[in-house]
Parts: C-alpha cells; sequence; structure tokens
C-alpha cells in the first residue's frame, strides 16, 4: 500500500457558484517540502484551507494519513498539522511569549500549567525563528515581519509532523526570507507553502504542485514543472532558465513584455 501523508480526491468547491477548485486528484508525499505555486486567485489558498480542514469541500475529501480530514478531531488535527497563515489577527493583545506559549495548548490536559519541557519548546521556537528578542514585545506592537516570525514560532512550537503556510515569506526582507526557508527545509516536518517567489520555490521545494484556473497544471519536481512553455502557459511571462551555481537547482531569469521586445543588451 502506498503511504501517502494527504490524499485528495475529486476534490471540488465553489463559492456563490463560481467554480474555485475543479476536480483535484492528488496524493502528497511524507516528509517533503511541497511548494504551491500559481497566478493570483488561482486557488491556492483555498486548497490549503481544505488541507487544514478550514473549509469544507462540495464534493471529493481531503484524507490525512487514511482518516478523513473531518473525521478527526480539533485538538488530534492541532497536534498533527500546524498553520500559518496570510494574516494573522490575534483577538486580545498578547505578549509574544504569551502567544509561542498558545502552541502547547494541543498538547496540554486541562488547567494543567506550562512544565519545564513546555517552556524549553518554546524558547527553541521563539529562537528558531528569530524572535526571542521580541518575548515580552505586545503582539500588535510588531511590524508585520516580525508578527509574521511570531506566528512561525508558534507554529514550531506546536511540534507537529506537518506544517502548512500561505506565503510565509511576505512581509519578511530578504535575510529572514532565506532564514525561514533554510529552516523549513532542514526541519524533519513536511512543510507543504504556497509561495509566489518562483526561484525561492525552486531552491527549496522537493516538489512543486501548480495551480491554473482552480485546476491542477503539473506535480512534481521544480525541474518538471518550471519549464519555459508552461510557465509561459500558466504565468503569461517569458523566462530563461538557468542554474544556480550554489544550489543546482533552476533559476529563473524572468524579462518583461517591455524589455524581451528589446532585445538583450549586449546583443542589440
Ligand atoms: N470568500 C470568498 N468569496 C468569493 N470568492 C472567493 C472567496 N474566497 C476566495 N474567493 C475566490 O476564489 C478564487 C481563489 O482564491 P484563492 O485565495 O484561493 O487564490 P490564491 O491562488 O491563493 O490567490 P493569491 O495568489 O492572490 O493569494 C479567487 O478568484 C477568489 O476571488
Amino acid at each position: 500500500m502506498t503511504k501517502y501523508l494527504y490524499k485528495i480526491s475529486s476534490l471540488n468547491y465553489s463559492l456563490q457558484e463560481k467554480q474555485i477548485l475543479n476536480n483535484i486528484q492528488l496524493v502528497l508525499p511524507e516528509g517533503k517540502f511541497i511548494g504551491l505555486i500559481g497566478p493570483n486567485g488561482s486557488g491556492k489558498s483555498t486548497l490549503l484551507k481544505l488541507l487544514y480542514r478550514y473549509i469544507k469541500p462540495q464534493n471529493g475529501q481531503v484524507w490525512l494519513r487514511e482518516k478523513d480530514v473531518w473525521e478527526i478531531g480539533e485538538k488530534q488535527f492541532a497536534k498533527e498539522v500546524a498553520v500559518v497563515t496570510q494574516e494573522s489577527s490575534v483577538a486580545f493583545d498578547f505578549t509574544v511569549k504569551e502567544l509561542v506559549f498558545m502552541g502547547r495548548t494541543p498538547h496540554k490536559k486541562l488547567l494543567k500549567r506550562d512544565s519545564k519541557s513546555d517552556e524549553e519548546i518554546v524558547e527553541d521556537a521563539m529562537k528558531k525563528a528569530d524572535v526571542l528578542h521580541l518575548a515580552n514585545r505586545n503582539y500588535s506592537s510588531l511590524s508585520g515581519g516580525e508578527k509574521k516570525r511570531v506566528i512561525v514560532a508558534r507554529a514550531l512550537a506546536q511540534q507537529t509532523d506537518v506544517l502548512i503556510l500561505d506565503e510565509p515569506t511576505n512581509h519578511l526582507d530578504i535575510e529572514h526570507q532565506f532564514a525561514l526557508l533554510d529552516l523549513l527545509s532542514e526541519c524533519s516536518m513536511t512543510v507543504i507553502m504556497a509561495i509566489h517567489d518562483l526561484n525561492l520555490a525552486a531552491t527549496y521545494c522537493d516538489k512543486l504542485l501548480l495551480l491554473q484556473k482552480g485546476k491542477l497544471c503539473a506535480f512534481g519536481s521544480p525541474e518538471e514543472v518550471l519549464t519555459v512553455e508552461q510557465l509561459k502557459h500558466v504565468f503569461n511571462v517569458d523566462v530563461e532558465i538557468m542554474t544556480n551555481p550554489f544550489t543546482n537547482k533552476p533559476y529563473l531569469q524572468f524579462v518583461s513584455k517591455k524589455y524581451k521586445e528589446k532585445g538583450k543588451v549586449n546583443e542589440s
């Protein structure tokens, strides 16, 4: 029997008579770094929401390790899957440390106090996400990128096997983008991440899943998915594909219509 993490079968999702995801069939393997790519509005966030059981499909099913996600209790699901959404609003003004501690909630019995081990896990998560120095700050006072890193720390403190992130590099400066993706690619979790930066996706992801207008267009290695033809077809851009000498992964050199028409500078 195939060992899979997620299995998605005949999945359809519509809102107000608009079909947002159309007959998605997919098996996601365990332990990989999976990137979800596609143009604006192609259905990336919607697919992630179905994976982390925030919304229910009208047709089809999502299984997590042979169980329909809707048959898994909320607390058990939170022990298995952590989520970093695009915008994370926080109802009350908690400190960073209090918020990261909330990642431990699924593991705790009712009214049980935080243990020494919870303390260590939280501190380690804050260190990894580079927010330890912000521990006593109020979440609402943080910048967009700092907030994002706090939410990542909370997800790490949850100590799940699966981490789902919706555009986690949004708001992050280049150093923190690399730091976060280095961290995610070195952890033993299965990571499923929607991302717009195709070069970061090519560098870090083992597998890419390409959506176009709610349909699964391609699923495979970065080399298989990021081809000149496919990028032109789905994103309507021209690209030259090179190899990044540091990573040996595809490096995409995009060119806009304006500059394509002008041609290469040293060829004119
Ligand atoms: N609550 C909603 N009501 C109506 N339409 C919605 C709703 N949520 C999403 N949609 C529509 O569903 C489609 C897919 O949206 P989704 O957010 O999944 O796309 P995405 O690929 O994540 O886009 P982006 O790259 O812009 O974040 C879009 O056309 C969007 O407008």
